[in-house]
């Protein structure tokens, strides 16, 4: 299995402020990295560096070892064993669904082709699909042929840009783990590129956020959305309740907010004030018990599985969400009271990214 390793990338398009800013990321062999960020903000960019359709400015890319593009080396895309999914299949019209998988088996012979165009339409779950042509599929199945095509010729590395766009959400979730499972089955390398937070933590073992054309922060899902990097993070993952702290004398884990007094994942380094950071989740409806932070709830919102209480507390500026997971005791204009759950992050000061798009 094969690693990705790209450092230090910069392009820009013009005079105008460089799109990537020294993207430094490693994938490793065989693990599915979901490349996460604003609209504008450079992931298709990286997505056509590392496919060798646009040369870097600075910086390089390797597979397995192998420069494909760097200072004095630009390898061909034809040349990288790097497949691709684009957005909505892209598949060739004229071509029935075996030759579509078969496009890129050039070289090989005619009876080891057909055993492989076979074994891709099962992989993916369509097996005797080949005589059908490219319009009588549904949108789900043309993706998973294009992740076929893409994985018939051994890519070292797949390359998957925002691939679920076009699917309605029913249908996304499925195709989504399919392809999942796919990859999972040839061990290749993969980099999905998207801007759906719910599909990059559901989907990949990986997750790199991408700001100001840099990573701001690469770990598993559960790092990158319990361990957020700064707020900026958090809030781009998922909801973020931020209020201001107060440490605890040094070396505690603990912070005085107008929540009441929140455990820390960690005791803060450095500055006594600064933003404690919580889930939605973390916080809990009471009842409003004497001594107890107490608010009013402003609005509900029911999402099926849950629903959001948005609660103005005394001593806030801004009102809190709080997810509430069954039934919600309290109607707009009610008093409630919250209490918190699990740790916080503690993080010093709110990054104010430079606006992309
Ligand atoms: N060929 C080009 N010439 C000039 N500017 C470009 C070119 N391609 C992209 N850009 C600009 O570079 C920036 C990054 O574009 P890119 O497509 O990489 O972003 P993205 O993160 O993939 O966005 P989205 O999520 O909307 O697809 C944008 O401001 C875009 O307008």
């Amino acid at each position: 299995m094969t690693d990705l390793q790209i450092k230090g990338l910069v392009k820009a398009y013009g005079p105008e402020a460089a799109v990537l800013d020294g993207l430094d990321l490693t994938v490793p062999g065989g693990a599915l990295a979901a490349v996460l960020g604003p609209s504008g903000c450079g992931k298709t960019t990286m997505l056509r560096i590392v496919a060798g359709f646009l040369r870097p400015d600075a910086g390089s890319v390797a597979v397995g070892g192998r420069v494909l593009s760097g200072p004095g080396a630009h390898i061909a895309p034809e040349r990288r064993r790097v497949g691709i999914v684009p957005q909505e299949g892209a598949l060739f019209p004229h071509l029935s669904v075996a030759r579509n998988v078969a496009y890129g088996l050039s070289g090989v012979d005619r009876t080891a082709r057909r055993a492989r165009v076979e074994k891709m339409l099962e992989l993916v779950g369509l097996a005797g699909y080949g005589e059908r042509m490219p319009h009588e599929l549904s949108g789900g199945q043309q993706q998973r042929i294009a992740l076929a095509r893409a994985l018939a010729p051994e890519p070292q590395l797949v390359l998957l840009d925002e691939p679920f766009n076009a699917l309605d959400s029913a249908l996304r979730a499925g195709v989504r783990d399919d392809v999942r499972a796919a990859l999972r089955a040839t061990g290749a390398t993969a980099v999905l590129v998207t801007h759906d937070q719910q599909e990059a933590l559901s989907t990949a073992d990986l997750v790199a956020v991408v700001r100001d054309g840099r990573i701001a922060q690469c770990g598993t899902p559960e790092d990158v959305y319990h361990r957020p990097a700064d707020p900026w993070v958090a809030g781009f993952v998922g909801d973020a309740v931020l209020v201001s702290g107060t440490a605890d004398a040094a070396g505690a884990a603990t912070a005085a907010t107008a929540l009441g007094r929140v455990p820390l994942a960690a005791a803060p380094a450095g500055p006594r004030e600064g933003l404690v950071l919580l889930r939605p989740e973390q916080l809990r409806l009471t009842d409003a018990a004497p001594g107890e932070t107490c608010g009013t709830v402003t609005d509900v919102r029911f999402y099926g599985h849950d629903a959001m209480a948005t609660v103005t507390v005394e001593g806030l500026d801004a009102p809190v969400d709080v997810r509430v997971p069954g039934p919600v005791p309290v109607r707009p204009g009610g008093r409630t009271g919250i209490q918190v759950t699990g740790e916080a992050t503690w993080h010093p000061a709110v990054v104010s990214p430079r606006a992309c798009g």
